[in-house]
């Protein structure tokens, strides 16, 4: 693992609410207000952009990004070593991954010259001063001669940029056709494009893999730069397959995903035809982020109801691992816009456009010239504020600034006339011979420009129909320290969530409410608009690029941490032979077992299938199992517990007549060998849900033929394993769909099994279950330690912490399987169990039937004196599993258990 101080070692937060109070105790800081702001910076900040040194620049770079703010040829990425820090500490290695560098290359006579992009993640990440960056990317241009790659590397490699070269064709099938004209529109909630042309069926297949294709080169360079310990970190709906193709190469390397636009509802993503195999391909990565908690919930739920995975606040459950989804609200670099503030050329601009537009106030579009941007939404609103306001004709101008981007798609073309038309018609019906209202230009501005007009704006007007983020309205905040402007933004941009309190927000549907809201912002006293400028100021100073890379990789740190905790990986064979040895060696031996799948026996035998469907539907226990279970029951160096999620009734008709212990509802009821059952419902458990929800499985089990619903006292649940599969997984995910949207308050976990819903209380999982049994055991039977533990399951996701519940604290990177010492609990939940097993309750004040359980126990002993080598959770027929072993079916279970009865009745 790199050396990164950003990467914490102890503490990992465990849900998104963690994270964000601890990310925003780290985000308080000295916060000036937007009148100190442009006074604070060094002299030597300010002479840097001031005298601007020709060392900085790249061969062939052209003098228009003169200014700090690109990444310094000083950090040449030919020196592939870390950089130290002011302090003398390393600075992390982070490879950025996105399909656009933050320079484009443009041809010139003999060399190259390199042009700021423009486009909002660039401008993000050119922000990124503690980290030594390598971006990683397409230079903007087309470049298939050998030598002439060779010459744009070299001068990319000044500005630590890295160039991806993708075939022309493949690029365009790739970037035009995949990305921007299939996932784009879907991705901003608009749907696939309804156009004959290059979305159509007959080109989709050859996008998509000109797709993968094209992240597989991608792929190919990352690894080329890759060095232990670097940080990647990609960006974006282009390169979905990215964290795959890193991952099969190397699966050590850390590896995040940011997604710069929104993500869609699960219905909307349901609709793309390779859907599921992106999101299988996303979740190789560490970490996921996205700007919102509104767009990260989205993936979440569309990975559960797609894919059928299990998600929780810390992230989702993919084959046996954990990939972290969490918020991260990109910011930009705030400096970099007060500097260019102070440069004489800014000014100078300044000058010129409050000169040029003196006696009018100014109303500030600016945006790429994109459907999701509603720039002809913004239009007609402010054709209807002058239709309203006919006096203010020449008292106002609109400059927007459309910068033209993917204009080889149909549906750019499109808009672009669309957007030309109303320019037209506007200043034709309220221009005069001298002045028009309306300045539209279809080209991107230099830096300085663009700073200039953001300072001299009174209105900045923002209509995205959806955006990611929004950045400039982050921008136009940054450069109004004087003037303190009003910024109105449209409540679908991921912007309104951190701005929204200075802002005034805005439907950019409806027309004639932004029209007023263009006159509302003009007329907004000096007081109110003071105070909501200062709110926004804030939030840009405090959310910068910087913070936001900062609690990315944190983050990423984090989730690898996590995941290697969880230490899921693929169950070796249980060694049988050691399991029936150790278990003669013992003392005091417990076996816990699951039901389905482990006692009963399988579903999918001949006997039990019709035609091609199964007939039975009643659960059956192994019929090889009744003596064996019965002579173990006997043995009184041994302890059995059932442990099943199923209920009271079900495990009373099965084991009526064994001296057992049985654990109902994944331990909520228990019942001792004597035959008496006890409650152990935790007393404020809020079970309201269950009435509101019961009517929706009711009305799935009805239309869904061989399918079974069961209502438990904290639980329901729903499975399909006799009904046809294909229709019961169809049925299925409609199911969940109806429950995620009717349950969003209620402390509930909905868990998707292989053939089942369930809908069951926080908190209720078999982990949490064994641990009420063992007191219930230590206070019921001789004062005898545990020695030997056999745990065997077929459990869902979620209770398979009871395998992890007996295994001993294991630092990271040490192998359980060569340890040897005895088993120690981690600190809180031995000083929980001693805690149960020690005070004085009294024998009369315990438990008896259906009474809820107290903190039971009032022996002083521990319960166990379990060593590694006498521990074997073991589950059945799952290819990943915290568990450490595995049987491949409830026959291989009864075998053994056979083999343990034997070989103990022998001994
Ligand atoms: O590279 P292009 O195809 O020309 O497109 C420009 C970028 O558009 C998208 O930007 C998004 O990122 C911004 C920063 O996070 C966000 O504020 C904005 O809402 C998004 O639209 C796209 O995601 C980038 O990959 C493109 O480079
Ligand atoms: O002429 C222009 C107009 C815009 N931009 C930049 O383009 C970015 C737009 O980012 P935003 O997040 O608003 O939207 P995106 O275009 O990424 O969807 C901002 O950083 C602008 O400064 C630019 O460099 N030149």
């Amino acid at each position: 693992m790199s050396d990164n101080k950003y990467k914490s070692s102890s503490s990992v937060p465990s849900n998104p609410t963690e994270k964000l109070l601890r990310d925003t105790q780290l985000s308080k800081g000295s916060k000036p207000s937007s009148n100190e702001a442009s006074d604070t910076k060094s002299v030597s900040e300010i002479s840097e952009l001031q005298l601007p040194s020709m060392e900085r620049l790249g061969p062939g770079t052209s003098r228009d990004e003169k200014y700090p703010e690109g990444p310094s040829s000083s950090q040449s990425c030919s020196n592939e070593s870390q950089k130290p820090q002011e302090g003398g500490a390393l600075k992390p290695r982070m490879l950025v991954v996105s399909n656009r560098l933050p320079f484009t290359a443009v041809r010139t006579e003999d060399t190259w010259s390199l042009d700021i992009s423009a486009g909002g993640p660039v401008t993000a990440l050119l922000g990124l001063k503690e980290f030594e960056v390598r971006y990683v990317g397409w230079a903007g241009i087309h470049v298939s001669d050998e030598a002439e790659q060779k010459s744009l590397t070299e001068v990319l490699t000044e500005k630590r940029c890295i160039p991806v070269f993708v075939d022309e064709v493949i690029f365009n099938r790739y970037y035009n056709g995949y990305c921007n004209n299939i996932l784009w529109p879907l991705f901003h909630y608009l749907g696939s494009s309804q156009e004959d042309g290059p979305a159509t069926t007959i080109y989709y297949q050859s996008q998509f893999d000109a797709y993968k294709e094209a992240n597989q080169i991608f792929a190919d360079v990352v690894i080329k730069h890759y060095k232990e310990g670097d940080v990647v970190c990609c960006h974006d709906y282009h390169l979905m397959f990215l964290p795959k193709y890193l991952k099969e190469h190397n699966s050590q390397m850390e590896v995040g995903w940011f997604l710069n636009t929104p993500f869609p509802p699960s219905e909307a993503h349901r609709t793309l035809p390779s859907g599921s195999e992106l999101l299988h391909a996303l979740l190789s990565a560490d970490l996921l982020g996205f700007h919102t908690f509104d767009y990260a919930r989205h993936f979440v739920s569309t990975c559960t109801r797609i894919l059928g995975v299990e998600a929780s606040p810390a992230g989702i459950e993919y084959q046996g691992r954990l990939t972290r989804v969490a918020v991260f609200p990109m910011g930009i670099d705030s400096d970099r816009f007060f500097r260019a503030l102070e440069t004489p050329k800014v000014r100078e601009c300044i000058k010129e456009f409050t000169e040029k537009y003196s006696g009018r106030k100014v109303i500030l579009g600016v945006d790429r010239l994109d459907m999701v941007k509603g720039i002809p939404q913004k239009l007609l609103a402010f054709e209807k504020f002058l239709e309203d306001n006919k006096d203010l004709c020449d008292k106002v101008v609109l400059l927007q600034i459309a910068v033209p981007r993917r204009t080889d798609i149909p549906e750019y073309q499109k808009l672009a006339s669309k957007v030309h038309t109303l320019v037209g018609r506007i200043n034709g019906k309220f221009g005069t011979l001298s002045k028009v209202p309306l300045i539209h230009l279809d080209q991107p501005l230099k830096f300085h420009t663009l700073c200039a007009l953001y300072a001299v704006t009174d209105v900045a007007l923002i209509t995205s129909l959806r955006d990611g983020m929004n950045l400039v309205s982050y921008e136009f905040v940054a450069c109004q320290g004087s003037k303190k402007g009003v910024l109105v933004l449209s409540e679908f941009a991921g912007a309104a969530q951190s701005l929204g309190a200075g802002a005034i927000l805005i439907n950019p549907w409806d027309i004639a409410e932004v029209a007023s809201s263009i006159g509302r912002a003009l007329n907004l006293k000096d007081d109110e608009r003071r105070k909501r400028h200062e709110l926004n100021f804030q939030q840009v100073i405090t959310h910068t690029s910087q913070k936001w890379a900062e609690a990315f990789v944190r983050e990423l740190g984090d989730a690898v941490i996590a995941d290697q905790q969880r230490i899921k990986g693929v169950p070796l064979a249980l060694p049988v032979t050691d399991a029936i040895e150790h278990y003669l060696q013992s003392n005091n031996r417990l076996l816990v077992l699951g039901l389905n799948a482990v006692l009963t026996e399988p579903v999918d035998t001949p006997d039990r299938r019709g035609e091609d469907q199964i007939r039975e539907v009643e659960l059956k226990l192994n019929p090889d199992l009744k003596s064996t279970l019965m002579e173990l029951c006997c043995d009184p160096k041994t302890t059995i517990v059932v442990l099943s999620g199923s209920n009271k009734f079900v495990l009373d008709n099965n084991f009526c007549e064994y001296k057992m212990w049985l654990a109902a509802e994944n331990g909520i009821f228990l019942r001792s060998p004597t035959g008496k059952w006890m409650t152990t419902i935790p007393e404020n458990l809020n079970l309201d849900w269950i009435d509101c929800i019961k009517p929706v499985f009711e009305y799935f089990t009805e239309r869904t033929p061989q399918s079974q619903f069961e209502l438990r006292n904290t639980s329901l649940v729903w499975n399909y394993k006799y009904a046809d599969v294909e229709f019961g997984r169809v049925q299925a995910i409609d199911l969940l769909q109806n429950l995620c949207s009717g349950l969003s308050n209620a402390h509930v976990d909905v868990i998707q099994g292989s053939r089942s819903v369930e809908v069951r209380a926080v908190g209720v999982t078999k982990g949490a279950g064994i641990h009420r049994i063992l007191g219930e055991i230590a206070y019921n039977s001789d004062p005898t330690q545990i020695d030997y533990i056999l745990c065997i399951g077929h459990f869902l996701g979620k209770d398979e912490d009871l395998y992890t519940y007996f295994e001993p604290e294991i630092p990271v990177e040490t192998p359980i399987t060569k340890t040897t010492e005895a088993i120690k609990f981690p600190g809180d939940r031995m000083s929980d169990l001693k805690l149960q097993n020690s005070g004085s309750v009294s024998k009369a004040s315990h438990v008896t039937s259906e009474q809820p359980l107290p903190n039971s126990g009032n022996k002083t002993c521990n319960v166990l004196d379990l060593k590694v080598e006498n521990y074997f959770p073991c589950t059945v027929d799952r290819t990943h599993s915290r568990a450490r072993y595995s049987l491949g079916s409830s026959d291989d279970v009864v075998s053994l258990l056979k083999a343990l009865a034997a070989a103990s009745s022998s001994s």
